[in-house]
């Protein structure tokens, strides 16, 4: 399949996990997004939670000055959260059906039932100059009715993949290459993200028609305890030449 550049954007959640363990400021969370820009990465990504577990508001708008390759920032679009968003103006929000307890993402926008609302929030980000993204399961269905709110991306979820994958289900890919080609045809670009790894990287890029980026977190840092944070960054960019 031919294949255009994917990007890779670091998602730098588990740094701010690990820092807010302790109080303090280590690992220094700024220090790392400047630092895994300089061993290749392309963007950053950040998820702030409403408990502020991980990612904390402030840490967002720090980021601001930090982030010179692509920003992207994923949440719900609660009230608090758009207007973060607003303030922060990042390269590319993405939107996620989050329940507030929720322990990671675990589904996609029913983008049919949610139109008129994700319609409206998006016209909001594109008033301010921001790139949308939606998040959403490899269904047909709802990568239709992501057309019709208006995004200019859509997150394709890829926790399904991922597990199928790490099982030795090849088959695991077909609703995601499905949903790519739709996806294409109807003109909206395609991200993807979620329990994305070394392993599996290599296969979903090369199945995947016109993949613009990715967004990595829980794995890459997992890889960097044993790897090193430089060589995992480069590691996944050979991956997605
Ligand atoms: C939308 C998505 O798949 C990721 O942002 C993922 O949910 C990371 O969030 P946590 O680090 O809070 O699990
Ligand atoms: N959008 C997905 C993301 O940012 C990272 O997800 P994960 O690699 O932490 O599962």
């Amino acid at each position: 399949m031919t294949q255009n550049h994917c990007k890779l954007s670091v998602n730098i959640n588990k740094i701010a996990t690990l820092r807010n363990s302790r109080g303090g400021n280590v690992p220094d969370l700024l220090k790392v997004a400047a630092d895994v820009q300089k061993f290749g990465a392309q963007g950053i990504t950040i998820h702030p939670r409403p408990d502020e577990r991980h990612i904390r508001y402030q840490d967002a708008r720090d980021l601001k000055s930090i982030v010179y390759t692509e920003y992207n920032i994923e949440g719900n679009p609660e009230k608090d959260f758009v207007d973060l968003v607003l303030d922060v103006k990042p390269t590319q929000v993405t939107l996620v059906p989050d329940a507030v307890d929720a322990l990671t993402s675990n589904a996609g926008w029913d983008t049919v039932a949610h139109q008129d609302f994700l319609k409206e929030v998006i016209q909001e980000f594109h008033r301010n100059g921001i790139r949308t993204s939606i998040f959403v399961d490899p269904v047909l269905a709802m990568i239709e009715g992501a057309k019709a709110t208006g995004t200019d991306r859509i997150e394709l979820y890829t926790e399904a993949f991922a597990h199928e994958y790490g099982l030795g289900n090849r088959n695991g890919i077909l609703p995601y290459t499905a949903s790519a080609v739709l996806a294409n045809e109807l003109g909206l670009g395609i991200n993807a993200g979620h329990d994305l790894s070394l392993d599996n990287i290599q296969f979903f890029n090369q199945n995947i028609p016109n993949l613009k980026e990715v967004s990595i977190g829980h794995a890459l840092i997992s890889e960097s305890l044993y790897l090193g944070l430089e060589n995992v960054v480069n590691m996944y960019l050979q991956k997605l030449k």
